[in-house]
């Protein structure tokens, strides 16, 4: 379990207010007036202890921007960001060490952000040592790759020498060898083929639930975050539209977005065949 670490005065591990961000757009000619752009609008919410929360919207809603002010790497015009009582905001790495230990990222492509001359233990050992985590690194390593389902054997392997799956879980393990509360984590499956998907969530749900970590997935497909995740956030055009529990969301959308992104991820009719709907996961939750 997590050792217990403050949380913010209303409960939460991760809270935003009143988050905004524009950003200015190309000139289409040189004599054109700059135009500029709100990505994010007044966007607030609450990451509670221990929660798997999904963060769902179509391309250009926003969910990047909102997810990189989460992690402190880009710093929003207005609004704040509070965990453990703390302002969080981009600064030196001194500064944000504790935020680092106490909320972890998952990358989209872990092919691209692991480093293919490290072995898979000093990646995971990297983070341990970089923010001085006071444990043995190589031991910590070990013992996470464990849970995460890769034996000894991949101690020494480098990234080149894993498959999609593996690779996914190395990132996975270097993200949970701080024992951070919470886990963001920017489409961690969009890469992966869909049976080593359900895999991967497996090991994220059971991971997350064992240590009481808390999960923020983004993802824009909306069968990802029925499988697990309890409550689930829409974006639009800049703003959080839908703030409910999954299963609720996904029987009664109240957004044309939800409503739209139910829509995108329905099978295709497959003749004599019945395969299940996300609604069906959703009113089944795992
Ligand atoms: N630095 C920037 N300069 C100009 N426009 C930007 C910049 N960053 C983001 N945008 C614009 O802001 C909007 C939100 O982008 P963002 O990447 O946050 O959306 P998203 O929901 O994550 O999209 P996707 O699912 O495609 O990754 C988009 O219209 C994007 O083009």
């Amino acid at each position: 379990m997590q050792s217990a670490s403050p949380l913010n005065d209303d409960g939460s591990f991760l809270s935003a207010d009143k988050l905004a961000k524009s950003v200015r757009l190309p000139r289409h000619a040189f004599w054109k007036p700059a135009k500029s752009k709100l990505v994010m609008k007044d966007i607030c919410l609450r990451l509670y202890p221990g929660e798997r929360v999904g963060l769902v919207g179509m391309s250009g809603s926003g969910k990047t921007t909102l997810l990189r002010s989460l992690l402190a790497i880009e710093e929003p015009d207005a609004g704040t960001i509070l965990c453990q009582r703390k302002l969080v905001r981009p600064s030196s790495v001194a500064a944000l060490r504790w935020y680092r230990k106490a909320v972890q990222y998952i990358p989209q492509d872990p092919a691209s952000s692991l480093d293919p001359a490290m072995t898979v233990q000093a990646l995971v050992a990297e983070p341990l040592t970089r923010l001085r985590v006071d444990c043995d690194p190589f031991e910590r390593a070990a013992k996470v790759l464990e849970e995460v389902g890769l034996d000894r054997r991949f101690l020494d392997r480098r990234p080149l020498e894993l498959s999609g799956g593996q690779a996914q879980r190395v990132a996975i393990a270097r993200a949970l060898a701080t024992r951070p509360g919470y886990l963001l984590a920017d489409e961690p499956l969009s890469g992966l083929d869909l049976p080593i998907r359900s895999q991967v969530v497996d090991v994220l749900r059971r991971l997350c639930e064992t240590n009481g970590t808390g999960l923020l997935i983004v993802s824009h497909d909306l069968s990802v975050v029925a499988k697990f995740c309890q409550r689930t956030l829409v974006m639009d055009d800049g703003e959080i539209v839908e703030d409910r529990p999954t299963a609720e969301l996904l029987r009664d959308p109240r957004h044309p977005r939800t409503a739209d992104l139910i829509n995108a991820v329905r099978p295709l009719p497959d003749p004599g065949k019945r395969r299940p709907t996300v609604e069906a996961g959703a009113g089944h939750p795992q």
